[in-house]
């Protein structure tokens, strides 16, 4: 039975028709293990095609992994990492960067819309010098934010100032880079190693496959020995082949851009539309494809109990509503209907 679609998160879309296809291509006989198959080779080469450089690229099965491998590899443990107060390796991975790095801080930084300020950073990173302070060495920051917005050229570029000026080097978590590229309306290079970035963690889940996030070390001395941390921390797939097709596909057919370009267009429409009822305001500025208003808790309530699933402890809070690659605008105008009807009450 077909359940009715859903804007609690990208993570409840289904696989799309592009990821599917090179899945079924790569099922064709066997093939060699563990990333030594060609499917895994030509997606690493698309993904040095696509960035526009010669980056080393692992996969991992999530992001909480792909983010606490990454982060565990720009630093030792005796080292922070700063980043925003609402992201995700702060408040969704249950202390698996702090695990992964054997113990690397945390330093909360602040900043607008879920943006961290390189006022923050450099507060953060000049606050102690001494040796009993874990010595900042990582900033991370989330390109679209936790928050739906996104970092433009300019406030990477001064991101990347201040790294330079404390000698730290930059994450970015790409759960939805996608959304942020096709908002910016730049190359994925533009916005990550063009700006500094040394590692990006790239999510083809919620951008329409199944499972599946491209680690891109953008500087390769940095991926020395990765893939031993991957096999160590149990995120090296047996069969590479059925995470690396998808992403094969996802970036020679475009699905990639066509799949975020679509997502994003439906939360425009999404906000456009919440924003139309009385009482509804947008909490944030509507960037790439999550949406946050501020909706009565009776609302949220009689809106879960017509079944519609709603998360509210994303980012700073309020109703979060995600749209994917497959949203469609008859399932947007039910849930504006609905909230419309409930708001009149
Ligand atoms: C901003 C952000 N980063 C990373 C992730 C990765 O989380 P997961 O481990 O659930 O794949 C998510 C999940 O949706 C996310 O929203
Ligand atoms: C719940 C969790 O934060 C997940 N990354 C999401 O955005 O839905």
């Amino acid at each position: 039975m077909t359940k009715p679609g859903q804007f609690a998160s990208d993570n409840y879309s289904g696989i799309c028709p592009e990821a599917l296809e090179y899945m079924l291509l790569a099922n064709e006989g066997d093939a060699e293990a563990y990333g030594e198959d060609e499917w895994t080779r030509k997606a690493c080469d698309e993904f040095r095609v696509l960035f526009e450089t010669d980056c080393d690229v692992f996969f991992a099965f999530n992001g909480t992994a792909a983010n606490s491998l990454a982060l565990a590899s720009l630093c030792q443990s005796y080292h922070s990492v700063i980043a925003h107060q609402t992201s995700h390796v702060e408040t969704d991975e249950c202390g698996a960067p702090e695990f992964f790095s054997n113990g690397s801080k945390l330093l909360l930084g602040d900043g607008a819309e879920g943006k961290l300020s390189p006022e923050s950073i450099a507060e953060l990173a000049s606050k102690r010098t001494d040796i009993h302070y874990p010595k900042p060495k990582v900033i991370s920051i989330t390109q679209a934010t936790e928050q739906g917005t996104v970092y433009t050229i300019d406030e990477l570029q001064a991101i990347k100032e201040v790294a330079d000026h404390y000698r730290l080097k930059i994450h970015m978590d790409g759960a939805r880079f996608a959304n942020a590229c096709i908002s910016l309306g730049k190359s994925p290079a533009e916005i990550s190693w063009k700006q500094g970035v040394d590692v990006l963690c790239f999510s083809g889940t919620k951008n329409g496959m199944a499972i599946g996030e491209a680690i891109v070390f953008f500087d390769k001395q940095l991926a020395e020995d990765f893939s031993y941390r991957i096999k160590q921390a149990g995120q090296l797939a047996s069969k590479m082949r059925f995470l690396s097709a998808p992403w094969l596909g996802m970036l020679k057919t475009g699905a990639w851009e066509k799949n975020a370009r679509h997502a994003n267009l439906c939360a425009a429409y999404l906000a456009e539309q919440l924003c139309e009822i009385p009482g509804v305001n947008l909490l944030r500025p509507c960037e790439a494809n999550a949406v946050f208003v501020a909706l009565p808790e009776q609302v949220i309530i009689k809106l879960r109990k017509q079944g519609w699933r709603i998360y509210t402890f994303i980012g700073a809070g309020g109703a979060r509503f995600v749209c994917s690659w497959n949203s469609d605008k008859t399932r947007i105008d039910q849930l504006v209907h609905d909230v419309k009807q409930l708001m009149a009450k």
